[in-house]
């Protein structure tokens, strides 16, 4: 129980922190106003003065001015005559822009599946056109109706706690206990800790901690107790495991990652000081001094073993960076880990380096590998997309995956551990995502190389897709480089232009946004009715990409069923779906980008000027989108890969779009 004395402190200081915070977000505003506040505009020239001292104006009905020209420092009128009116052309460029949608910008397609059920705010909330009954059937909830915290307001308790415990020496369950702080108990924390004071004791606290602080809250460094390893691999959480994936941290791949796998070094010591180019500084190995060499503790050493397990090819001067240590000293023990590796006689038998490609395959026979069914653990396994929905991928889709795997003859490479989840996973969302669709490329995701003519590829990603002409598809989006393009003015709203030559079979841009289920799509698509505009384009009979709220310049682009020049081709990389965009003739630059968006996308399916989220009407239209019931339109190069929602039971199938629009 708090005592009165607590509860006053408390107060003052909660209400010091807003107080201070008012003061903080005053100036800040200010300053950041100021910052966007463009230079006074410069005054207008002063307007012509005619003769009988009106201002400029057509003297009479038969297009003709009076004009007078004044002498710019007397003001003294030199001559005065008449001029012939004439109209003017503003050309396109200085016409008044289209309305432009705000849309945040992304380089990488977001997986949503479904948006939340309750709605974020009410678009169009005072246009009376807008059919929101319809619309909000879509959802469960207003957003006002499901609790958010006010991030500014969740700061100042959570500094105002922390004056508290820290300064005020209060512990946090008594603040809890006084219930003065406006945060609600997370539903799945203990009920007495608050989500506040779980932040603030999380938060950027001191070490060591203050004294007397021994609340079971009490703040522990993440890996106060682990090792480098430890470390090390928590790190690798934040990361893509996925080597194809240009991204580091991936909403896509992120959920089935592998342990690291330790790497055999390709490189002899000497080879090492060779490629050094230049000394890193004092203590550098390429210029060995008589330093006095400094002590190593174990969790040194043990640093630099498992930096060098993963990384054995790393210059001495990177490792003395990470470990924080002289190159020298590194330089030595790197010799002395090389050295014991040698002596190591099974590590041939272990594990091999792929030098073609750089990527780690393990020593299992790929002819004599047999997976055990058994041994795999049931239902473990699940697509991030799979999981996004709450479906379970059942054991014998497993067991089928694994067997494909193994059929494919790549089993042993892939399933490095066969009795580990995270390999077996990785195979099954490869397998499902992928391999149906495009064998040569379906195993990327899960370290095998691609075998579809990229292999003697230098594996530099930088390389320009020209370089992979005539070659895979999966591979020109993975690793190529889109061409330049500015968004403007186009035949139909705004378009997007191309800003250098492309080629027939260049990679022209990536049509990017969210990827979202069809249920999603249905509620959106009230909203693109009413704007009059779309930017979704399906993929298959689940998944739609919408670009509407996020996306890139792709979504400028503008359908012409005769004239287009670029073909849309969708695409399964690395086990996501991915749109790209290809020339199918030369497109000189400058000229607007067009694709045929497919015959169903401008047919009109409620009355003229009726949306279908007018009137209150709940019916279920066909969503206007791109790449709807498309024949030649677009490539499609899988069908309805996606694993994410379970075959219905009846059909045993999915079906594909095109059979469903028929
Ligand atoms: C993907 S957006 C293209 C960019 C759009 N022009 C803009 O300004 O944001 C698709 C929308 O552009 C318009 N559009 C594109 N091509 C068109 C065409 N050939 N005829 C009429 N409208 C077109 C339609 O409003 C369509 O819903």
């Amino acid at each position: 129980m708090a005592t009165l004395r607590q509860k006053a402190q408390a107060k003052d200081t909660l209400k010091a922190c807003i107080l201070e915070y008012q003061t903080w977000d005053a100036e800040y505003c200010k300053s950041a106003l100021l910052s966007l506040q463009r230079p006074a505009p410069q005054p207008e020239p002063s307007p012509i003065l005619v003769e009988d001292g009106s201002l400029g104006d057509s003297g009479s009905d038969t297009g003709e001015f009076i004009c007078t020209e004044f002498e710019e420092e007397t003001g003294v009128s030199i001559t005065t005559g008449t001029a012939e009116s004439f109209d003017v052309y503003v050309s396109a460029e200085f016409l008044r822009h289209p309305g432009y949608d705000s849309c945040t910008p992304a380089a990488r397609n977001i997986m949503v599946g479904d948006d939340s059920d309750y709605m974020p705010f009410m678009p169009f909330a005072d246009d009376p056109t807008f059919g929101w009954k319809a619309y909000s059937n879509e959802y469960k909830y207003l957003a006002w109706q499901v609790y958010r915290p006010d991030p500014d307001l969740e700061i100042v308790a959570i500094e105002a706690i922390q004056r508290l415990t820290i300064g005020g020496g209060m512990d946090p369950s008594v603040i809890d206990a006084m219930g003065l702080f406006p945060a609600r108990p997370k539903p799945t924390s203990t009920p007495a800790i608050t989500r506040l004071t779980r932040l603030a004791a999380r938060r950027d606290f001191p070490t060591p901690l203050p004294p007397g602080w021994t609340h079971s809250l009490r703040y522990s460094t993440p890996y106060s107790d682990a090792g480098p390893s430890a470390v090390f691999q928590s790190h690798l959480d934040s990361f893509c495991h996925n080597p194809s994936c240009l991204t580091g941290y991936c909403t896509v791949h992120l959920g089935c990652i592998p342990e690291p796998v330790p790497v055999v070094p390709s490189v002899t010591l000497e080879a090492l000081s060779l490629s050094a180019e230049k000394i890193c500084g004092a203590g550098c190995f390429l210029t060995p001094t008589l330093i006095t060499e400094t002590e190593w503790t174990e969790e040194d050493e043990e640093l630099l073993r498992t930096v060098l397990t993963h990384s054995p090819d790393a210059l001495p001067c990177d490792l003395a960076t990470i470990c924080r240590r002289p190159c020298f000293e590194v330089y030595k023990r790197q010799g002395k880990y090389l050295e014991s590796l040698k002596s190591s006689k099974d590590r041939a038998a272990r594990r091999r380096i792929d030098k073609r490609s750089g990527m780690i395959f393990s020593d299992y026979d790929a002819n004599t590998f047999k997976p055990s069914p058994a041994a795999i653990p049931a239902p473990a396994t699940r697509s991030p997309a799979a999981s996004a929905t709450n479906t379970t991928l059942t054991a014998h889709i497993t067991v089928d995956a694994i067997t494909s795997v193994y059929a494919s003859g790549r089993g042993a490479a892939v399933l490095r551990r066969p009795d580990k989840r995270s390999a077996i996973r990785s195979v099954v969302r490869a397998l499902l995502l992928c391999a149906s669709a495009i064998p040569v490329c379906a195993l990327d995701s899960v370290a095998v190389p691609c075998s579809c003519g990229e292999d003697e590829d230098t594996g530099d990603r930088e390389s320009p897709p020209s370089t992979l002409k005539g070659s895979c598809s999966n591979m020109m989006i993975l690793r190529g480089v889109p061409k330049k393009t500015r968004v403007r003015r186009g035949k139909w709203g705004l378009g997007l232009f191309i800003s250098e030559d492309a080629n027939p079979g260049d990679l022209v841009s990536e049509y990017i946004g969210e990827l979202i289920y069809d249920d999603t799509v249905q509620a959106r698509d009230h909203i693109s009715r009413h704007k009059g505009r779309t930017y979704l384009f399906q993929l298959n009979s689940k998944l739609s990409i919408d670009s509407g709220f996020v996306g890139n310049e792709a979504r400028f682009i503008n359908h012409d069923p005769k004239h287009f020049n670029t073909q849309a081709s969708i695409l399964m990389v690395s086990g996501e779906h991915r749109i790209g965009f290809f020339a199918t003739k030369h497109i000189p630059e400058g000229s607007e980008i067009l694709i045929n968006y497919g015959p169903e996308f401008f047919k009109e399916q409620n009355p003229p000027g009726v949306s279908s989220a007018s009137g209150g009407s709940t019916s279920v239209t066909t969503p206007k989108r791109m790449g709807n019931a498309m024949g030649k339109e677009v490539k499609r190069v899988v069908e309805d890969a996606d694993v994410s929602y379970e075959p219905s039971p009846d059909s045993g199938q999915s079906t594909s779009q095109e059979s469903k629009a028929d």
